[in-house]
This record gives structure tokens, C-alpha cells and sequence, in this order.
């Protein structure tokens, strides 16, 4: 069985406050994008897991999606498995990519072998691989609290507009990003704030990161700046970096050449 985990972006981001468990109470607008990973698994004989694409640093046997096949082999007789994963989202960007893996492989596994886990039990176990994993197991675009598992349908209209999303060779670690920032609850709630047109975002939608990780890498805020400078009419970064997006009302074409060519650029019609 095959299945194409996406991406997210974030659009706005606010950490309120730290919690007594260590993580920390966010708001934001979790926006899917159809950036894609491909995973593949079949029952095997032994187990395996083989990964291609772009690289992943540390141990493999540390990948999100065999964490989520342990999960579920702790409460279920799963067979052994075979594991193929592309990588193509980039990871430290701030797309959730792993989360998406890791909650495109616990769907994956239900479905390939009819544990019928309900879609409640699913989040649990979702939220147990990443604070982000539940949102991937429904994406559509959500205004999220908690950890960013209690969602509720956000009424974004983006159907205008192109997604310019580009991604420096900086790799941000998320929990040292959560150990820079002081938490602050927002002036005006996001969830107000996105019922405004998108050309009213600018300056109101913000990601609370973005002040430590453009000072650490300059040439992420640069990135936000070329954006604005092309025409976007909304530029963020999105979750805890590097990854930076614009939303243009035209398809900006050649928008490329301004860029270092160890960029990665990412388009999509909305
Ligand atoms: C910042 C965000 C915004 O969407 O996205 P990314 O930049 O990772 O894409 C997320 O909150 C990232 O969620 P996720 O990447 O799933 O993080 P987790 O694996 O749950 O946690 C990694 C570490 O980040 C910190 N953490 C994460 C989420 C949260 N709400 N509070 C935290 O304090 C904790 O130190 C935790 O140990
Ligand atoms: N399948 C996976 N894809 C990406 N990263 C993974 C995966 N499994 C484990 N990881 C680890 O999770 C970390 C965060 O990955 P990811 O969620 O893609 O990034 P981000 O914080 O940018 O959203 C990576 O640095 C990587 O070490």
C-alpha cells in the first residue's frame, strides 16, 4: 500500500505559554500544501526499512514512521514490514514533514490491516509521535491550540493566490527555536485576524519565532525581504524555520535566479 504524505505551512504562529509538561500552548493556522513524501509499505517476511530522496541525519531506526509502526505493535499483532520512504519534504524547515510520515503511517497501517482504530484513539496515538501529527491526519486547514491538537476548521480562501515557498540550507531544530522564545499571548487572536484579506496580513500575521531564528540566520529574514520585494502580497516563515513562503496574486516566474541555486524552491497554485 502507497500513500503521499503532504506538508504544512503555518500561517501565523503564536507560542502563549509554557506549559508544567515541558512543551508549550501555541495558536495558529495549520495550512496543508501539496508538497510530497511517498511511503510504501507491504507485509514481509522480516522487517525493513529503506529510505531515498533527500538525507536524513542520525540513526534510521529513529524515523518517525518506524515509531509509529512500534506504537502500533505494542496494542496490535502486526506482521513484519517491508518500509519504503521518499524524502522529498525538507526536514528543520518548519513543513512537518516527519510529522506528516509519521501520521500518514499510522492511517497506512490501519487501513492495510483492518485494525479499525478509530479516529480518536488515532489522535492519541498521533499526538504520543508529534505535536504536529495530529493536524496530518485530517489536513485541512485548522486554527490550532494545545500543542496544536485541538483544531477547529479555520475559513481560509487562498483559491486567488500562488504559494512561493523557499527553503535555505539552514536546518532549525525545533525544541532549541521553543527554548529561545518568550512566551507571549497575541494582541489580536489569529483566528479574527485570517477573516481579513490577505493583503491586510502583513504586518498583523506574525510567527513569533521569526525574531531568533532571523537573528541567528539573517538570510532567512533576506528571504522574507525578497519576497515582499517581488510582489508578495504576504510573506511569513513558517512553524520554527527555515522554510519562508509568499503569497503572490501572479505566478512570479523566474523568481528563481534570485536565489542562491542551493535554494529550494517549492510553487503551488492555491
Ligand atoms: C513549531 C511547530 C509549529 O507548527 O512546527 P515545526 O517548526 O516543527 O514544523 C510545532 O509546534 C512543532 O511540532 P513538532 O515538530 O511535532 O514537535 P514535537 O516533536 O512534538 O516536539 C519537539 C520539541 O519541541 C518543543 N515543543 C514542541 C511543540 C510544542 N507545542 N511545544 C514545545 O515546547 C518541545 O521541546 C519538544 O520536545
Ligand atoms: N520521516 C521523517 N522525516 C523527517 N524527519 C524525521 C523523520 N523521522 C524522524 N525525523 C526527525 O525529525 C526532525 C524534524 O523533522 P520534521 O518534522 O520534518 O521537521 P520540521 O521541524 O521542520 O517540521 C528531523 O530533524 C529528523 O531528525
Amino acid at each position: 500500500m502507497i500513500t503521499y504524505p503532504i506538508a504544512k505551512i503555518n500561517i501565523g504562529l503564536h507560542v502563549t505559554e509554557k506549559r508544567p509538561d515541558g512543551f508549550h500552548n501555541l495558536e495558529t493556522i495549520f495550512y496543508p500544501i501539496q508538497m510530497q513524501d511517498a511511503l510504501e509499505v507491504v507485509e514481509a517476511g522480516d522487517f525493513s526499512f529503506n529510505m531515498t530522496g533527500l538525507t536524513l541525519e542520525g540513526d534510521p531506526m529513529q524515523n518517525l514512521v518506524i515509531r509509529a509502526y512500534e506504537l502500533l505493535k505494542a496494542d496490535y499483532d502486526l506482521p513484519p514490514v517491508q518500509i519504503h520512504l521518499h524524502k522529498n519534504i525538507p526536514c528543520g524547515a518548519g513543513l512537518g514533514g516527519g510529522s506528516s510520515d509519521a501520521a500518514s503511517m499510522l492511517m497506512l497501517l490501519n487501513d492495510l490491516f483492518k485494525l479499525k482504530i478509530k479516529r480518536e484513539k488515532l489522535m492519541e496515538y498521533a499526538l504520543q509521535l508529534g505535536s504536529d501529527c495530529p493536524f496530518f491526519l485530517h489536513a485541512k486547514p485548522v486554527f490550532a491550540t494545545g500543542r496544536g491538537e485541538k483544531m477547529e476548521d479555520a475559513n481560509v480562501n487562498l483559491k486567488e493566490y500562488f504559494l512561493i515557498l523557499v527553503k535555505p540550507p539552514i536546518h532549525i531544530s525545533t525544541p532549541e527555536a521553543y527554548q529561545n522564545i518568550v512566551p507571549q499571548k497575541p494582541r489580536l487572536s489569529l483566528k479574527g485576524l485570517i477573516g481579513f484579506s490577505v493583503n491586510k496580513w502583513k504586518g498583523n500575521i506574525r510567527n513569533q519565532f521569526e525574531p531568533y531564528v532571523f537573528e541567528k540566520y539573517p538570510e532567512v529574514g533576506q528571504i522574507k525581504q525578497k519576497l515582499y520585494d517581488a510582489g508578495a502580497s504576504f510573506a511569513l516563515m513558517s512553524g520554527s524555520g527555515s522554510a519562508v513562503y509568499g503569497l503572490f496574486r501572479s505566478e512570479k516566474r523566474g523568481l528563481e535566479s534570485q536565489f542562491p541555486e542551493d535554494y529550494q524552491i517549492f510553487r503551488q497554485r492555491l
